[in-house]
């Protein structure tokens, strides 16, 4: 059975929605994000929109900053110092991947980790590990969400996640661990991949290769959470599992698109909020 995660995003939307009508009607200030993107990666322009479009359904403010892909490391440091202190922003994105001559690391490490509404500051990393309350990355928390929609408790359960980035593997492994589960984290160097995968009782593609995890890689019955946004041979958007070749062997399974990705841009959405009422109390 499909996960629909467009339509869980749809109602966290509208619960967002919903809060900032009521801080609009108490005459407060409107939460703000700011999303910086540089150069003009094709996906990236995509899904800086589909940001900026969230951010107007849910009457949240939003500022998208488009600089050249020649901007100097020196000028994009000055913007974010800037809104680090601008009082009216509450979220800074910069969008990945930057070109190659910005050193993506240390630009993050410079937005303020109360604004840092991607989760990918080290102290909101930090906090992450130790368990403590931070701002945690959008994708694996999204999956969380879906995980809660089916009431899918993941205590005993077997997760393996295939990829390591810190974006996502890393960060969705800890969230099931603290969940109670047993988690393997696999990649490229895994030895034996589609033994290791047919053990999970929840599977999560997290490598960016279209349609790689056939069923020879699922357990009958698995949950499968694809994180993929890949092209296929004509050009379509499809995740990392073959969809068509798992659909009837799974549980459960989020589609592409519809599943993940849209869950990232609703707890984009909750993670600007809750930046807002912390910096606001
Ligand atoms: N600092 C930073 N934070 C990010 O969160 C971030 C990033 N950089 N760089 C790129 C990735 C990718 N990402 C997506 C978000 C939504 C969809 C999404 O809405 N996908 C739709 C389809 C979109 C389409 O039609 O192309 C869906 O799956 O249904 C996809 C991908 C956020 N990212």
């Amino acid at each position: 059975m499909n996960i629909d995660g467009k339509n869980v995003s749809l109602k966290r939307k509208d619960e967002i929605k919903q809060k900032i009508q009521q801080l609009q009607n108490e005459g407060k200030r409107i939460p703000k994000l700011v999303v910086i993107l540089v150069g003009n990666n094709q996906a990236s322009q995509v899904y800086v929109r589909n940001k900026e479009k969230a951010c107007a359904y849910v009457g949240m403010l939003s500022e998208i900053m488009r600089l050249d892909e020649s901007v100097l490391e020196d000028e994009l440091i000055q913007v974010i110092e800037r809104l680090n202190h601008d009082e009216t922003v509450d979220g800074i994105l910069v969008q990945l991947p930057l070109p190659q001559h910005i050193h993506e690391e240390k630009i993050l490490d410079l937005i303020d980790p109360k604004k840092d509404v991607d989760g990918f500051h080290p102290i909101n990393v930090a906090k992450l590990f130790l368990g403590q309350d931070g701002l945690v990355p959008c994708t694996p928390q999204g999956m969380m969400v879906l995980l809660d929609e089916i009431h899918y408790d993941l205590t005993g359960k077997e997760v393996v996640v295939v990829g390591r980035s810190n974006i996502v593997g890393k960060p969705v492994s800890l969230l099931c661990l603290q969940r109670n589960a047993t988690v393997t984290i696999a990649h490229s160097r895994t030895e034996n991949l589609k033994e290791v995968c047919q053990r999970a009782d929840v599977l999560i593609a997290a490598i960016g290769q279209a349609k790689f995890f056939t069923k020879d890689y699922v357990k009958p019955g698995a949950v499968v959470l694809d994180v993929g946004m890949d092209r296929d041979e004509n050009d379509k958007l499809c995740g990392d599992v073959d969809y068509q070749d798992v659909k009837d062997i799974v549980s459960y399974i989020t589609p592409v698109p519809g599943g993940i990705g849209p869950m990232t841009i609703a707890m984009l959405l909750e993670n600007t909020l809750k930046a807002y009422y912390n910096r606001e109390e």
